[in-house]
């Protein structure tokens, strides 16, 4: 498809065509339907006059850029979207050389736009190539978006940033940067005044036009360009982002700019589907749903983790007014919504900012309070230096509550939350549980409540696996594991969080009677039982949805170790040291050889 070629009329056809390609696929499979309508228009504007064959497109999280995949030869394949084997949800330079970095975590794109553009200049290809970033309105609320503009605006290298600003994160955006960036004075009216005063100045030399600056400043009128030129960067905007024409206009001009520009288009976020329009949080990630009627097409029965999550921290807050929470900019994912609909003034909404998120939460719990910093497993690793640094080195009483832990399905290789449980259990101080169901939940949840150091507590993205034949959970102790099943065989399950179900699934398959432990702690182990369980087992099965580099089964191997007990052999079902694809998430867990029928055959192997 050559977009260069294209008249305007055409283009904006185009776009037509790309909407409805987007909503007839999203609807099918599933996906970010809201952001990727209302970043049409600016995609296409980016092809028109940028080159994404080597002048490097970058998206910001990248959810939004269905449309740059339809228009670089993904057209044909875009019914796969998100689907096991089929096109990612998110760039990725594997899938195609348009693609020009992995994205998913927010707020990386700036900082990959300075890179680019070192490397450029270094190579001497500024006159061929400049990077291209789009970054959207919540994403601008990470402290990493000013690390990297506050080099850029001191080393001034070319580059066009378009800030997508359509005044939502997936939620409604908190704080003051989206208060500045829609504020009053960013109108068109006040641009249009600062363009006819800039004419009526220049006939006047630089005399005139430094008084005018420094009577624009002294009115101290704020407007989002004024920051960004105050840190060097040149600012256009606010500029309508559905505008074909202007846009392509507006893109050359800054692309002949020749230094540092960020283009603030105002977009509706939706736009084409009026259902999604406008400030519609449930619209940003989406299941199949009937494009008619906007109804889900997938009615899920079983209890999700997150609602048994919501339940009960609602049951801790309403009983303990010290217990507090923060999200990152996931209210709705994390559960959090209906505690900061209740209790507004405990819990928070602090945007895209994780690092802030727990460090704040740290002082909260010096304070006398209780914090249950909500975060997906996958996006708790932004603030890793955190959790040490402000939580676990002043062993304050923060509850880190990891939803998503496991495979996540349709998100893929960034989402997967697989590496808390190692990159937390090397953290002095920390103590690691997971429930397995949701009674167990509860149970977890009240432990937390009343322990006096940093943990956290990791659950899957959906229904945990079923296991109720298995004896009913008892209430949290430290480091107390629980013995589901004894047997005199030699073989020993030992599941955690949601492995335990999986444990349980494959016992089920197996034509022989095992022992099954559910661990309950990663950190500290429950040793008594597993010194207890070694004098009578030979064979241990590890099951848990977490990477086996620094896992469950690494932490029981030390253990072993530790106490010299050699006559063991430790198997152990977590993910291999590889990153973990996108897809259906039973079709994921076959193709990595984890599904109970398939386990029960490496049993039989290796027992
Ligand atoms: C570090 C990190 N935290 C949280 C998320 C989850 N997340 C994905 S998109 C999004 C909102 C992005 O808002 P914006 O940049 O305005 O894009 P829009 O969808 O509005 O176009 C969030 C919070 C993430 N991808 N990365
Ligand atoms: C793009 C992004 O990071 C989020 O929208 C994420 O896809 C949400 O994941 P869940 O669908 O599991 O809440
Ligand atoms: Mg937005």
């Amino acid at each position: 498809m050559n977009i260069k070629e294209k008249s305007v009329e055409e283009l904006e056809a185009l776009c037509g065509d790309i909407r409805e390609e987007i909503l007839r696929v999203v609807s099918k499979n599933g996906g970010h339907l809201s952001s990727t309508l209302g970043a049409t228009e600016l995609i296409i504007a980016m092809h028109k006059v940028f080159d994404s064959k080597k002048d490097p497109f970058i998206f910001d999280v990248s959810h939004q850029a269905y449309a740059h995949k339809l228009v670089t030869g993904r057209w044909e394949a875009f019914d796969s979207l998100r689907t096991f084997g089929g096109l990612s949800g998110y760039t990725k330079p594997s899938e195609s050389d348009d693609d020009y970095f992995v994205a998913g975590h927010s707020s990386t794109s700036i900082s990959l736009g300075v890179g680019a553009a070192k490397a450029i200049a270094l190579k001497n290809e500024q006159d061929e190539r400049v990077p291209v970033v789009m970054i959207g309105d919540g994403s601008m609320t990470a402290g990493m978006v000013y690390e990297a503009l506050n080099e850029l605006g001191d080393r001034k290298y070319p580059m066009v940033i378009i800030l997508n600003d359509n005044e939502m994160s997936i939620a409604k955006p908190i704080g003051a940067m989206s208060r500045m960036l829609s504020s009053a004075m960013a109108s068109p009216f006040y641009q249009r005044f600062k363009k006819h005063t800039e004419n009526f100045v220049d006939n006047f030399g630089d005399g005139a036009r430094y008084i005018a600056k420094r009577m624009e400043e002294s009115l101290k009128l704020v407007t989002p360009g004024i920051m960004f030129e105050e840190m060097g960067i040149d600012y256009i905007g606010p500029v309508d982002g559905h505008n074909l024409s202007q846009l392509i206009d507006i893109f050359q001009t800054a692309k002949k700019l020749k230094k540092p520009v960020i283009i603030h288009a105002q977009t509706l976020k939706g736009k084409g589907y009026e259902i999604a329009e406008g400030q519609e949080e449930k619209w940003h990630g989406v299941g199949p749903f009937d494009i008619s009627s906007g109804n889900s097409a997938k009615k899920s029965s079983a209890k999700s983790a997150t609602q048994i999550y919501t339940e009960a921290l609602m049951d801790l807050a309403d009983k303990d007014e010290k217990v507090v929470g923060v999200t990152a900019a996931m209210p709705s994912g994390t559960g959090l919504t209906p505690l900061m609909e209740k209790y507004p003034e405990r819990f928070w909404d602090v945007a895209i900012a994780e690092q802030h998120a727990v460090t704040s939460a740290s002082a909260l719990a010096k304070e006398g309070f209780k914090p249950f910093c909500t975060i997906y497993s996958t996006f708790l690793q932004r603030a890793y230096d955190q959790v040490i640094h402000d939580t676990c080195l002043m062993d304050l009483p923060v509850v880190f509550t990891l939803d998503r832990a496991g495979i996540v399905g349709e998100d893929g290789e960034t989402h997967q939350g697989a590496f808390d449980i190692s990159y937390l259990r090397a953290i002095p101080n920390m103590t690691l549980l997971a429930p397995r169901d949701e009674k167990s939940f509860h149970q977890a949840m009240g432990f937390a409540h009343q322990y006096q150091h940093p943990c956290s507590i990791r659950y899957p993205r959906g229904a945990f696996i079923a296991s109720e034949e298995l004896p009913e959970s008892q209430p949290f102790e430290l480091a107390k594991s629980q013995l589901l099943q004894a047997s005199e065989g030699d073989i020993l399950f030992i599941g955690y969080g949601n492995g335990v179900g999986r444990a349980a699934q494959t016992a089920k398959l197996l034509e022989k009677n095992v022992a099954l432990l559910d661990l309950r702690f990663v950190k500290p182990l429950d040793e008594v039982m597993l010194k207890n369980l070694a004098s009578k087992h030979k064979k241990w099965f590890i099951f848990s949805d977490s990477a086996k580099m620094g896992g469950v089964g690494s932490a029981i191997s030390e253990f072993l170790t530790k106490e010299f007990i050699s006559d063991v052999q430790v198997v152990s079902f977590e993910y291999e040291d590889k990153f973990i694809t996108h897809g259906n998430t039973k079709l994921v867990e076959e193709s990595l050889g984890l599904l109970p029928e398939q386990l029960v055959k490496k049993v039989q192997e290796l027992s």
